[in-house]
């Protein structure tokens, strides 16, 4: 049994860094960077290196995908990937030197009828395998709404745990199908709810909204400020120290890694999410601190993991 992460509209990110965008001018970049990227397969990576062996599925141009095929290779992920006619997408991420990030996506390769009937016959042929399914990132052209939100009913149909972390029209059409958790961040939470929300008993509020939806665990990542873990009973808080942020490009599916794992044992007595987000959020942590995701160093990730203050908060429900 493996977590398998669906990644419909993977992306090689191109990340470069300068000092402060000028709109305008010129811009010279101090360093760059092109890697194989998109949602889930940065949550692979991050398994991987916490020792999983995950499933990656979803869809890669043909003609630029060497840089993923290596990466699996590299690491050990399962490669169920897809290959189509074409190139998969170029999404820049422009770094500054306070932190701030600049992301410049793409719509990405259009996924034929041909090729979405494939990747259900394949995610039929692995469902056995399927421990927890994660389904990361936007749909690509090609792929309508509805079949988006089946993927994730299909997944629920067969009782995995399905995690989502979407945004926009694909995290509202996704939740209609009821993943077992979602990972919006505060804003997308936000567009979600159609109302800003910044303060606790608002995130609540909206959170326990979502949950009468039928969505066991909502987890809202809210940068500097952390991340709040709504179970179906309890409400964590995670508080992250002060860090040198390089890029926050793989934060959230960092998290979303660390969920993963947690989630395999939901249903049972180990279950544990006062430890599981506490691991979660400190592999986030090491994402902000470098350009892309993974754990570069276990003293820095358990250094991390003591860092973070996690504390119970009295759960509000509407
Ligand atoms: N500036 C920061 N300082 C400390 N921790 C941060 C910072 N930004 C992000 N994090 C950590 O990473 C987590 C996820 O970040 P964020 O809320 O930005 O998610 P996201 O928008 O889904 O990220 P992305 O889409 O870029 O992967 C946060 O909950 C926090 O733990
Ligand atoms: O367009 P999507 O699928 O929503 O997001 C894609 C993306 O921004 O997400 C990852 C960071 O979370 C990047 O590696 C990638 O470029």
């Amino acid at each position: 049994m493996s977590i398998v992460t669906v990644t419909l509209n993977p992306a090689l990110d191109l990340s470069v860094t300068i000092p402060s965008l000028q709109k305008n001018q010129v811009n010279i970049a101090t360093n760059q960077h092109l890697g194989p990227a998109g949602k889930g397969i940065n949550v692979a990576r991050v398994l991987s290196d916490l020792g999983h062996t995950p499933i990656v599925t979803g869809f890669l141009g043909r003609d630029n995908a060497a840089p993923f095929t290596q990466l699996f290779s590299e690491q050990g992920i399962r490669d169920h990937c897809l290959r189509l006619a074409g190139n998969t997408r170029i999404n820049t991420k422009i770094s500054e030197g306070d932190g701030s990030v600049t992301d410049i996506n793409t719509p990405g390769l259009a996924v034929t009828k041909a090729a979405w009937s494939k990747l259900c016959l394949q995610l039929n042929a692995l469902v056995d395998e399927v421990e927890v399914l994660v389904i990361s990132g936007s749909v690509p052209p090609g792929v309508s709404l509805a079949q988006f939100s089946a993927l994730i009913a299909w997944g629920r149909q067969h009782n995995k745990a399905v995690i989502l972390d979407s945004s926009h029209a694909a995290l509202e059409a996704g939740i209609k199908a009821r993943p077992s958790l979602i990972k919006p961040n505060i804003d997308e939470l936000s567009t979600l709810m159609g109302r800003t929300l910044s303060h606790e008993p608002d995130i609540m509020a909206a959170a326990g909204q979502l949950q009468q939806q039928g969505i066991a665990h909502v987890v809202v990542s809210m940068g500097a400020q952390g991340v709040y873990w709504f179970t179906p009973t309890q409400c964590w808080h995670a508080q992250v120290p002060k860090v040198d942020v390089v890029s926050t490009v793989g934060a959230g599916d960092s998290l979303v890694a660390g969920l993963s794992v947690g989630l395999v044992h939901s249903d049972t007595s180990f279950f544990d999410p006062e430890s599981i987000l506490r691991r979660a959020t400190a592999l986030s942590l090491l994402a902000v601190t470098q350009v892309g995701v993974g754990i570069y160093s276990s003293q820095q990730y358990a250094d991390y993991q003591a860092a973070i203050t996690i504390t119970e908060r009295a759960a509000r429900r509407v």
